[in-house]
């Protein structure tokens, strides 16, 4: 026997002798010696591991020894004999005079009694090189599975995590930790992740079976953080927070376009609904699911980001009874896109309804409402439109005519829905001509046959419709004047008509919805009621021509982000102070400054857009000159590249936080991926 470099190390005249399997399990404890299970990890392998009974002060140089004995090693080799702890990484090689037994002492309670090896503690023989380097071997890894079992079985330090549940307990917490940890989730298929009571949800564009009942019940009554991040958690959380503190609760949904929020909030209403179902139904959910099909048709639209985009913002309330009954339900619209109607980007559509109703109609309703194939309206075949779903869109008008049903739409009243839908689409047909005749300097307005059908569609006088598309009035301080509008003036009152149609139609229709929600009683009597609100708006965006419905639609978001902002910082870090904790304040990157760029009174851009407005002769760069004395030199920083920009900017940095990290699955979209938070009040 040798010892070199300190490790103990030998080379052994052995002879016979062979361990067979087993494991490396102590005992048979005599109060002075102690079974070690060891296992060569050698070249030339014969045995898998052998059973040496050792006692206290055995030393290591005399354990190789042994154990090259018992495994029958060549004799002209060197061994070294290492302790492996999986749990840490560690794998220690024994100097001559250690002590193995000792160290075995030292490992937890159930690695000593039960099965070491599958614990993750036990001994290496392993072969010297000729330079007395410790020769490797490949071995096969331990699973992550096995490696649980381990430490479950004994329930001791967990390994270095790989990924973590709540991103609060991330051990460095920076933007690329956040990330890796969103994706590594991602990978596992686990799409939720809490940042404290905020769940952050990753699109997985695909069906995952976490959403039966058997999840509501699992998570119900729940405090937050105890199972697996998911979506029915916040509802149940909601839930239960308003039944035990009789206050209204809300939940509030932001992510951009495609992110996964009106499926969200699909999934929260079902577990809000199904939470309550306390022996006898209410009916609301039926009504609600009839009012999903309803909304969608007329509010949605297919886009370069999402097919089935939700085009107007909402906030769904679900009404209880305190004892945390269902009692009905309200509907807030915000914002439809109504610049859709009219025009749009490339490869994008309008509104689905239209293409429903125009695809999905008999014979007789085409007659009824004077319907002609899609590519003869100028509102739906700009930009070359082909329609390909013609047999998706024929069963989604069945599916339409159903919803409508549910919710309460009588036969009479879905004819007049279609026939306004209808003369929608005519108006965009109408055309406009110089008069060539005398020295009138009006427009002639036609076809003729287009105003005819527009007058029956609409029930209005054709006088009147000419009337109202050709010309202005101009109330002044002494007179009221009319006057024909110009070629450019007469086309944009002709969209404003059709934008306003759809708008109110659309506002009529989430009237009835209401209705049909809302619980009668609840209208003579008053009950008591407590509620759970969820907000579903847009999230911010960026198109190659943005337009008024785009500026509106981040502004709503930077307020959104301000809400967040305050909630998760400003009022987290007070109660802490007001607790007297010891807290370093965390700074954060505060939006109010954009917003008041763009609402504070007197000089936000919106109120200054809305007094230029008044001015009959302003213009674009009226309006512009008007911002630029208002605000001289006033500008954002970007919290992001750091430079002074514009309220787009800082809006389209904060959007590309997430979107461009890789996550995968969705090849077709230009984002890479898409991701929305939910958080509950
Ligand atoms: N949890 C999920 N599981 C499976 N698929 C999902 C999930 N969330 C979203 N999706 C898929 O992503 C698509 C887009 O989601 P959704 O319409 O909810 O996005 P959005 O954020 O509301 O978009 P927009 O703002 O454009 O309305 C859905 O049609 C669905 O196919």
């Amino acid at each position: 026997m040798s010892v070199r470099d300190g490790a103990a190390t030998m080379a052994t005249n052995a002879g016979g002798g062979g361990g067979g399997g087993g494991t490396a399990s102590p005992n048979d404890q005599d109060g002075r010696s102690y079974l070690l299970q060891i296992y060569p990890r050698l070249a030339a392998q014969s045995t898998t591991c052998c059973n040496l009974r050792v006692q206290k002060d055995a030393t290591a140089a005399s354990v190789i020894s042994d154990a090259a004995t018992a495994l029958g090693l060549d004799p002209g080799r060197m061994y070294v004999l290492a302790e492996v702890k999986e749990c840490g990484g560690e794998e220690w090689v024994l100097e001559a005079g250690d002590l193995p037994a000792q160290r075995f002492l030292l490992w937890p309670r159930k690695a000593q009694e039960q099965h070491p090896q599958s614990l993750g503690f036990y001994f290496l023989l392993q072969e010297r090189n000729h330079d007395g380097s410790i020769h490797y071997v490949h071995l096969p890894p331990v699973t992550k599975e096995q490696q649980a079992q381990r430490l479950a079985a004994r329930g001791f330090l967990p390994p270095p995590q790989d990924d973590f549940a709540d991103l609060c307990n991330l051990p460095v917490l920076n933007e690329d930790s956040i990330l890796n940890n969103l994706r590594t989730r991602f990978y596992k298929k686990k799409i939720y992740t809490y940042a404290g009571s905020i769940l952050i949800a990753i699109n997985p564009f695909k069906f995952l079976p976490i959403y039966n009942p058997k999840y509501v019940k699992m998570y119900e009554n729940h405090q937050l953080g105890k199972l697996e991040p998911h979506i029915f958690a916040i509802a149940d959380v909601a839930y239960y927070a308003m039944l035990r503190k009789k206050v209204n609760q809300c939940i509030v949904i932001s992510g951009e376009s495609g992110s996964g929020k009106t499926q969200s909030t699909n999934f929260l209403i079902h577990c809000l609904t199904a939470l309550s179902q306390k022996g006898y139904a209410s009916g609301v959910e039926r009504t609600i699911l009839g009012a999903g099909p309803v909304l969608e048709a007329f509010g949605n639209a297919k886009t370069a980001h999402n097919n089935n985009s939700s085009r107007f913002g909402k906030f769904i309330q679900v009404n209880y009874l305190e004892s945390g009954v269902v009692r009905g339900a309200v509907v807030e619209k915000y914002l439809l896109e109504k610049s859709r109607l009219v025009s749009r980007e490339k490869n994008e559509r309008n509104y689905h309804v239209f293409y429903y109703l125009l695809l999905g109609a008999s014979e007789e309703e085409r007659r009824e409402f004077k319907l002609l194939p899609p590519e003869e309206y100028f509102y739906l075949k700009q930009q070359n439109f082909k329609i390909e779903d013609e047999e998706d869109l024929r069963h989604d008008f069945e599916r339409l005519q159903q919803a409508m049903e549910m919710v309460g739409f009588l036969s009479a009243t879905k004819k007049q829905i279609f026939s306004v839908l209808s003369a929608i689409l005519y108006l965009g047909n109408v055309t406009y001509r110089r008069k060539s005749t005398g020295r009138d300097e009006g427009l002639d307005v036609g076809p003729p046959e287009v105003l005819a059908t527009l007058s029956d569609l609409l029930k209005v006088k054709e006088e009147l419709l000419v009337e109202a598309l050709t010309k202005r009035k101009t109330v002044t301080v002494n007179d009221k004047l009319i006057l024909p509008y110009s070629h450019s003036e007469a086309i944009t009152a002709r969209d404003s008509m059709a934008k306003s149609l759809y708008s109110a139609l659309f506002d009529w229709i989430v009237l009835r919805i209401n209705h049909a929600l809302l619980n009668k009683k609840d209208m003579e009597e008053s009950i008591p009621c407590l509620s759970i609100g969820v907000l579903d708006i847009f999230g911010f965006e960026d198109f190659e021509t943005n337009s008024f419905e785009q500026f509106c639609i981040n502004y709503a978001n930077e307020q959104l982000q301000y809400y967040f902002n305050h909630h998760i910082f400003n009022l987290e870090q007070e109660e802490y102070q007001a607790e007297g904790i010891t807290w370093h304040n965390i700074d954060y990157t505060d939006n109010v400054g954009c917003i008041h760029l763009i609402s504070k009174k007197p000089t936000g851009l919106l109120y200054l857009l809305d007094e230029e407005s008044n001015f009959p002769h302003a213009t674009d760069e009226t309006l512009l000159a008007k911002f630029k004395a208002a605000a001289p030199g006033e500008q954002i920083l970007c919290p992001h590249t750091g430079h002074g920009a514009c309220l787009r900017h800082s809006t389209l940095c904060r959007e590309s936080q997430i979107s461009n990290q890789g996550f995968p699955g969705k090849e077709h979209r230009p984002h890479a991926s898409r991701h929305c938070g939910v958080v509950a009040e």
